[in-house]
């Protein structure tokens, strides 16, 4: 799905060659301060490498449009944003942002069911906790239902209990929908329960595995 040769990023990312399947979960692990974050950004077209060449389904990541890219590849990032209203309201901003419908209720109480935060869509989403607010934005980004998803820790502020039954239910509607999944923790329990395939990213002065 993804392939990249020989990508540079400041001196950051020094990556000869790596491959990111498709219908897959893969796992980015590594210390603090590796470039996971950074390579997600890469994917997502937030920045561009300064050498080298990053390929999604084939086609030449530079030749691609960024607002018709993020459609497909949608990245949830590691803090949680959140907007002034309610938890309905922060549900569909993506997908307005995107210039996709709105959700129905139905569909909305789908996604906090997912993402198991049991609140109502009329609440107003700026009392949440952090693991809450963590929990909708995740909500917020499967809405969008894009191809690819990539997501910066997106369990980090739960409790184990809990960061295993988001992530289960999580992973099980993105196989359904033969999702691909990009996923950076810090977790080796999450790691080995849910990851097909592993990428390990070491400092760039330790070069890269
Ligand atoms: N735009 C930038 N310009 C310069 N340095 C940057 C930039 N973005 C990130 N960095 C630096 O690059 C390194 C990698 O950052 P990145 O956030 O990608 O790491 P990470 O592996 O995701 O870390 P963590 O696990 O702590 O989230 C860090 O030292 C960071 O300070």
């Amino acid at each position: 799905m993804f392939e990249l040769h020989n990508v540079k990023y400041k001196d950051i990312l020094d990556i000869e060659k790596m491959t990111i399947p498709g219908q897959k979960i893969t796992c980015l692990v590594g210390q603090s301060g590796a470039g996971k974050t950074t390579l997600l950004r890469m994917l997502n077209l937030m920045i561009s490498p300064d050498e080298g060449e990053i390929y999604f389904q084939e086609k030449n990541l530079n030749e691609e449009d960024a607002i018709s890219h993020r459609r497909r590849v949608v990245m949830a990032p590691q803090q949680p944003t959140i907007f002034e209203g309610t938890i309905r309201d922060n549900l569909n901003i993506g997908l307005v942002f995107s210039e996709n419908q709105p959700k129905d209720d139905r569909e909305l109480k789908e996604a906090l069911r997912i993402v198991s935060l049991k609140k109502e869509l009329d609440e107003e989403a700026g009392t949440l906790s952090g693991g809450e607010k963590q929990r909708l934005s995740l909500a917020r980004v499967y809405l969008m239902e894009p191809e690819v998803f990539l997501l910066d820790e997106p369990t980090s502020a739960l409790d184990e209990e809990t960061e295993h039954l988001v992530m289960k239910n999580f992973i099980q509607s993105a196989k359904q929908k033969n999702q691909t999944v990009v996923l950076i923790t810090h977790s080796p329990q999450i790691a080995d329960t849910y990851c097909e395939n592993k990428i390990i990213l070491k400092r760039r002065e330790e070069g890269i595995v």
